[in-house]
């Protein structure tokens, strides 16, 4: 009941969105797309859930080959689309209703499945889809996709716009659905929520850059790596972009994440090079690479 995918291609007219792409969803698993805008995360959850063709390359869902069984997996399938899933003019009982509806079931024949996250919103079930938050929202168009009772789970970024708060709510339930046995494909651009699935894959520029746990992603990056701040971060990244041993840098929060040429850094000659630029305040010390820092590595 997993999702098989081998060789897909997909181009709009010069555009390659995705580009001979292979990946397996085991049944039961949380997989994460893990990559920026334009990536073609979108185009991959529109082939998979039948509605849109791929040029090249065979994809299976829950058993259903996307081509020739599209009307099985319509119906085993929750898609919740990055934008434009509700209807704005419905209340969020008539939004729910109707989804259920379209799927020949009723809203309590299913209403286990949905009632940890429906609960939050059944107050305000008379409120139009429009006037809701981002997060309640949210909340709704997972409702909607979950009400009939699908195997498998598609999610394109559905935490984009959405308060940390939500954001973390979000994935406690994402975690309580894969516990009922639903297998689930989830895109986000934020790397942070990555380390919360069993497998991610990194994905640019409609290529796939690797495929692991996110322990094992990270454990791959192939370089001692340092937390740097100065008093001026302006001036410690053009000094810094300047200095001849520096292998990589980028601004990491209140840091710059520093890779140096050589595995044995001398801290303390590059300590003065930056005094000798002006910098104060130089503090440098080793941490541990996170996914954006080997995704950043590895897009490189
Ligand atoms: N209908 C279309 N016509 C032409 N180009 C398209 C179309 N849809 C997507 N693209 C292009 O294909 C590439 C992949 O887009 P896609 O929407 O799949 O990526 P994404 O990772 O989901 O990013 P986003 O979050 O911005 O939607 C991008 O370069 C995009 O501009």
């Amino acid at each position: 009941m997993g999702i098989t995918v081998s060789n897909i291609s997909k181009s709009y007219g010069k555009v390659t969105a995705l580009s001979a792409i292979s990946f397996d969803v085991k049944p039961g698993e949380l997989f994460g797309l893990i990559g920026p805008d334009g990536a073609g995360k979108t185009t991959l959850f529109r082939i998979l859930t039948t509605l849109l063709i791929a040029d090249k390359g065979q994809a299976a869902v829950a058993g259903y080959n996307v081509l020739n069984d599209y009307k099985s997996i319509r119906k085993s399938v929750g898609y919740m689309p990055g934008r434009f899933s509700l209807y704005q003019d419905l209340t969020v009982e008539e939004n729910l209703n109707f989804f259920a509806t379209i799927f020949g079931t009723t809203i309590e024949e299913n209403y286990d499945l949905v009632k940890d996250i429906y609960v939050q919103i059944e107050p305000f079930k008379n409120r139009r889809a429009g006037k809701l938050s981002g997060g309640m929202k949210q909340k709704l168009a997972l409702s909607c996709a979950l009400i009939h009772k699908p195997k498998v789970l598609f999610l394109d970024e559905p935490t984009t716009g959405v308060d940390p708060v939500s954001r973390k709510e979000f994935w406690e339930m994402l975690k309580r659905l894969q516990k009922k046995g639903i297998t689930i494909l989830v895109s986000t651009p934020y790397m942070d929520e990555a380390a919360l699935c069993d497998r991610i894959a990194l994905i640019q520029d409609g290529k796939i850059l690797e495929i692991d746990s996110p322990s094992a992603i990270v454990s791959h990056f192939p370089k001692p790596l340092y937390n740097i701040n100065a008093d001026n971060m302006y001036g410690l990244i053009e000094s810094l972009t300047k200095y001849e041993h520096t292998y990589s840098i980028f601004p990491f929060g209140e840091f710059v994440h520093y890779t140096d040429k050589w595995d044995s850094m001398d801290k303390e000659s590059l300590k003065a090079y930056l005094e000798s630029q002006g910098l104060t305040d130089i503090h440098i010390e080793e941490t541990q690479p996170t996914i954006e820092d080997t995704f950043m590595e590895l897009a490189k």
